[in-house]
């Protein structure tokens, strides 16, 4: 058999031209039935921006918005200020990006055991499923972190689409982190200046190749994200699965929305009011799907913890003050963990 690392330097959609069925690496699971509800029944809440920042009618929006977060962890956001357009391109520029050749996307391709470029997850640990995806991952705020030998060259509006994508993703955040802190009765700039003015942004392009046995694969694994929180633009093709209530509930698909989801450092942040669900991506044998997530990260080094108008006697502190919990998340999504206990305070138990 291949080793892991010699299988994730070729990708997902290369063994997919060339024929080939998924080597064991990628088999996940057996094709034993999970329940899964279907979208149309009960969902993923919506949440109208277009409502919360106008005097009127805020406050039934802001409580739309809290409870979604304290039940479900995210919601699709519409009217957030982004226009079609701007999305669309988002979208096409994924497309020609992914339908290019190989050896042209494999001028920007990143070593197995690096996070930037175009490829796979860094290889995990023994013993661990890989996901049925290709990636491209560039961070893309604050400026100068920036690496532009990894931007693709091609398609050649790639680089403007990204770079006003980031802008307004850079407004989004400050409009949804302060809709957030209002819906729990905080100061308005409260997470703001939690996660601070240089917050990272890293974008992921996600291309999931149609799989002949979709029912063994995964295309992305469960995990909860290790951000603060994370804004996904899907396309026309589900396949986003949140963990709700014990069941896989699919994300649908809706152009104009964003789904906004949270990721751990948000649970710390609010005590663990709201949550970071767990989520994964299922294969799919008829078209391929193609996301980008927009990953939002306090400053690096920058200590964050529960804010202090969420702690009291009936809901006493629950996480520790964290910094680079990105770092200790990623240790434990290797060995498909979640990382969120080492955040908890510690109890002694007294009975
Ligand atoms: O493809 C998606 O819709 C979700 C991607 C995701 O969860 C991730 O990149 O962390
Ligand atoms: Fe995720």
């Amino acid at each position: 058999m291949m080793p892991v690392a010699a299988l994730l330097s070729k990708r997902v959609q290369e063994m997919v031209q060339n024929g080939e069925e998924p080597p064991p690496p990628y088999i996940c699971r057996d094709d034993e039935s999970i329940q899964i509800v279907p979208s149309a029944s009960s969902s993923v809440p919506i949440v109208d921006f277009g409502l919360i920042f106008p005097p009127t009618r805020q406050t039934q929006e802001l409580q739309k918005l809290r409870s979604a977060l304290t039940s479900w962890g995210c919601f699709q956001a519409i009217n957030h200020g982004i226009s079609n357009t701007l999305l669309n391109k988002v979208r096409q520029v994924a497309r020609e990006f992914f339908e290019q050749p190989m050896e042209q996307k494999k001028i920007i391709s990143k070593g197995v055991e690096e996070f930037e470029g175009y490829g796979a997850d860094p290889v995990p640990e023994e013993g661990q499923s890989l996901d049925w995806s290709d990636r491209l991952s560039l961070d893309v705020y604050p400026e100068h972190t920036r690496k532009p030998s990894l931007w693709p060259e091609h398609p050649s509006p790639f680089r403007d689409v990204v770079e006003e994508y980031t802008l307004k993703m850079k407004e989004a955040t400050n409009v949804i982190s302060r809709a957030i802190a209002k819906s729990l009765d905080l100061e308005e700039n409260c997470f703001l200046n939690q996660f601070g003015e240089q917050a990272p942004l890293q974008v992921r392009f996600n291309y999931y190749s149609c799989c002949t046995r979709p029912d063994l694969v995964l295309g992305l694994k469960p995990h909860a994200d290790g951000s603060g929180y994370t804004i996904i633009l899907q396309d026309d093709v589900e396949g986003l699965q949140v963990h709700h209530d014990g069941k896989w509930f699919t994300v649908p698909t809706i152009s104009h929305a964003l789904l906004v989801l949270m990721g751990d450092q948000m649970e710390i942040m609010t005590n663990g009011i709201f949550k970071s669900p767990v989520h994964r991506v299922l294969a799919n044998s008829e078209r391929e799907r193609i996301s980008v997530a927009m990953f939002y990260t306090p400053e690096p080094n920058k200590e964050i913890g529960p804010e202090q108008g969420l702690v009291n006697e009936e809901q006493p502190q629950v996480f520790k003050k964290v910094k680079d919990y990105a770092d200790t998340h990623w240790k434990y999504y290797q060995r498909g963990m979640r990382a969120i206990h080492v955040a908890k305070v510690s109890h002694r138990c007294c009975s």
